[in-house]
């Protein structure tokens, strides 16, 4: 009994691949064996040593002291298969890494060969160098060295063999200087060289490295990444520094405006000096596996294949967080049996393809949980098909996760050029094969931000903002920050670019979108003066003040969306609607991706969103219109949806540490100390609100005076005529119609009896 139940503990116990076996205990009657078992090990041994002694001059001859290889090898060998399960072990080495092996034999050879040049490799050891200890024989050993290097060790073999014939070569080298992630292999072109591994296993000789930007991203916010500038490795060591010991962030700033600030280059016309990109850390990026990717590749297609599904993966791209491998449908083959005799009579069977059809993209899509398994990653997404081409993406999480940072996207020449066209650009990430996600938050030109709590929004907030001030000086750009949580962007509190200071209050908050919403109606009238038809024209008309830029950022719209649901989704629509050409840009945050707080109406205004990692499926649809974020990784990994996309991008956001934002502020309080005057005081958004209508108590909705105007057009007033009028819900209309009959001094009763027409209308 008790020797079964340990035979089955041991079987569990294996649990995954590669668990250890432990051996089941052995019955006591096997004691005899075991010993006859060992003394015969022993006979067979004295007899070999016996037999080595008596032919040693011999063995001596043949193997010289190569024997000692010979031995140490063959030891290694059984070593390790004796270790694991011989199918297990050939299944995991032979079929993937039997170049290894041929590399550790030539490896032996060339031992060997070294040991014959000395004279003591025997007979097989002169073979090996033809008989000749001078340059000849050497050349033979380094070749074969070599030869093992690159074969067991193809990375590594590769650098070598190119240290050792690159000076050769390097003349008729195509330098395509990219970054190890991002260069295309097609098949054929000059420069672009395929792998050892690709050389070795000439199934994958097509598979492509890096990706070609996609089409279906516009130009202007999806470009391929840029080479990464030369890291001087003291800049890298400074910012690890920085990381590891945050240093006295005062002093941080100083230093840099001491070094960089009174650079003439950096000096704008309106006499403010813009921060040095030295300002941000610069973060190392991490190197990616290719031998792993290649085989993750194969796992994919083996584990589509054991579905039944033909697919082969032919293209790889590595991301920071995640690796999409582009994988394209094989076929659906349809055979038939045919019976036939051979010249010699006898029947055989052919079978004969009658058919064909494309495997469905669906069929691949139904398979993510199958893929997650046979990859053992968390989770894995599934974009089919990959915008503008003809492949489906699986996206795996990488094992090391990345992270991206702002400097490595700000200094990509794609954001370069786009900043000198747009001064409201802004880094976003970088995308599933490392190219660096850009846009313009003027052409956005508003952004809807939504994500589960800690999945990087408020990361988005801090590398949004400080991007823009990277490039703009407090007349260029102002902002209006509601921060109902108190902490998040608060520290930006004291910069010169707010239009006021951070705002904490909901109530303030909902002053300041009315605020805003007066300073949209006056700007228009400004620009209509002077026939300008939005603000780059205007700040362009001679012998006027500029404008600057308006971007009113909300890291939490829930709370504002409790707190007076109908005026802030009223003045969110109005001025998302209206805005833009004025140069007001909203940013608006929220952990709470459901329909009260992002509603329909929200949604239709907010064309361009990002979401973060969701729980749910029905949080992501809330979101992007599809499912796919409650598959994210959180850490700021997103899914980009600009307003012109078909399907969300996958990306990476730019980390910015409280460092680097702590040292931006320093920078730009640290000038014109006395410039700091926003246009707006904290205290004049609360009696913004309460004067909006003599009081909070009496506040009018923005309607009223429409409403006005149709009374005393029609002669009477009523909620159903007012929602038939207006397009408003029933319960706006009542209210409009008895502040409609209030101000005109009637009896306010008899409206509100009155049934909506439609129930529907009430949700709106
Ligand atoms: N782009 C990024 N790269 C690397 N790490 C990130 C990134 N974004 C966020 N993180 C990590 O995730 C943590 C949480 O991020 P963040 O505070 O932005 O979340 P959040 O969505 O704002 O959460 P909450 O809603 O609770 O405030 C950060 O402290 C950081 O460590």
């Amino acid at each position: 009994m008790s020797i079964k139940k340990k035979s089955k503990l041991n079987i569990n116990s294996r649990g995954g691949m590669g668990g250890k076996r432990s051996k089941p205990d052995r019955p006591s009657h096997s004691g005899k064996s075991d010993t006859a078992v060992t003394m015969i090990k022993v006979v067979i041994g004295l007899g070999l040593i016996a037999l080595v002694i008596s032919f040693w001059s011999t063995i001596g001859a043949v193997f010289g002291l190569g024997l000692i290889l010979l031995i140490l090898g063959i030891t290694v060998a059984i070593a390790v298969f004796k270790r694991e399960a011989v199918l297990e072990f050939a299944r995991k080495t032979t079929f993937i890494y039997w170049y290894r092996w041929i590399g550790a034999i030539v490896l032996i050879a060339s031992i060997w060969g070294l040991l014959g040049i000395m004279g003591s490799g025997g007979a097989v050891g002169n073979a090996i160098i033809n008989s000749d200890t001078g340059p000849g024989g050497f050349v033979r050993v380094t070749g074969l060295f070599v030869l093992a290097l690159v074969l067991m060790v193809p990375a590594a073999g590769w650098a070598v063999t190119k240290w050792l014939f690159g000076g050769i070569s390097r003349p008729f080298r195509v330098d395509k200087n990219r970054p190890g992630a991002e260069t295309a292999y097609p098949a054929g072109t000059p420069g672009n060289r395929p792998t050892l591994r690709q050389a070795i296993a000439p199934d994958r000789q097509n598979i492509e490295r890096k990706p070609a930007p996609e089409t279906a991203i516009p130009a202007s916010v999806m470009v391929e990444a840029e080479e990464k500038p030369p890291v001087e490795k003291a800049a890298a060591a400074k910012s690890d520094k920085d990381a590891r010991e945050p240093r006295d962030l005062k002093q941080v700033s100083q230093d840099v405006w001491k070094k960089y600030g009174e650079t003439a280059t950096l000096l704008t016309a309106d006499g403010w000096r813009l921060p040095p990109v030295e300002i941000l850390d610069y973060t190392p990026e991490i190197e990616y596996g290719e031998a792993d990717n290649q085989e993750r590749a194969r796992m994919i297609e083996e584990a589509l294949g054991s579905y039944g599904v033909e697919a082969a993966v032919v293209q790889i791209n590595a991301g920071p967080t995640v690796t999409q491998f582009g994988v394209e449908p094989g076929w659906d083959r349809k055979v038939k049996e045919i019976k036939e005799k051979d010249k010699d009579g006898n029947p055989v069977t052919k079978q004969v393809e009658t058919g064909r059809t494309r495997v469905k993209v669906d069929r691949i899509s139904s398979l993510s949980n199958d893929l997650a398994l046979a990859l053992a990653a968390p989770s894995i997404r599934i974009e089919a098909p990959i915008p503008g081409k003809s492949l489906v993406g699986i996206e795996v999480p990488n094992t090391m996760l990345g992270s991206v940072s702002m400097r490595s996207v700000i200094e990509t020449t794609a954001f370069q050029k786009l900043k000198a066209k747009a001064p409201l650009a802004i880094a976003l990430g970088k995308g599933a094969g490392g190219e660096a996600v850009i846009g313009d938050l003027a052409k956005m030109p508003h952004l809807l931000i939504a994500g589960a709590t800690g999945s990087g929004k408020t990361v988005c907030l801090n590398a949004l903002i400080c991007c823009l001030l990277m490039n703009n000086t407090p007349s260029d750009v102002r902002f209006i920050m509601v921060d109902p949580k108190r902490v998040e962007l608060t520290p930006y509190n004291s910069m010169p670019h707010l239009a006021a200071p951070v705002i904490v209050d909901v109530d303030k908050a909902i002053g300041a979108l009315k605020w805003l919403a007066g300073e949209m109606d006056r700007r228009y009238k400004t620009m209509a003066e002077v026939t300008a038809r939005n603000i780059d024209a205007y700040n362009k008309k001679p012998g006027i003040e500029k404008m600057p830029y308006l971007v009113l950022v909300i890291d939490e719209l829930a709370d504002l969306m409790m707190a007076g649901f109908d005026d802030v989704e009223h003045l969110l629509c109005r001025l998302a609607q209206m805005a833009r050409a004025v140069g007001i840009h909203l940013v608006v945050a929220t952990q709470r991706p459901s329909v009260d707080v992002i509603t329909g109406l929200i949604k239709a205004n907010f064309p361009t969103r990002i979401s973060f990692a969701v729980t749910s499926q029905v949080d992501s649809r809330t979101i992007l219109d599809s499912i796919g974020a409650e598959k994210l990784l959180g850490r700021g990994d997103m899914l980009y949806m600009p307003t012109d996309a078909a399907k969300p991008k996958r990306l990476q956001g730019c980390y910015v540490s409280d460092q680097e934002t702590e040292r931006m502020v320093y920078f730009w309080n640290g000038q014109h100390p006395d410039a700091n005057s926003p246009m707006l005081k904290v205290e004049e958004l609360a009696s913004t609100q309460a004067n909006a209508g003599g009081g909070a108590a009496k506040q009018r909705d923005s309607l009223f005076e429409t409403a006005m105007q149709l009374a005393e057009e029609s002669g009477n007033i009523s909620a159903s005529f007012l929602q038939r009028k207006l397009h408003i819900g029933y319960p706006r209309a009542a209210r409009l119609a008895d502040e409609v009959k209030e101000a005109l001094g009637q009896d306010t009763d008899d409206g509100g009896a009155e049934v909506p027409a439609d129930d529907n209308t009430l949700l709106r």
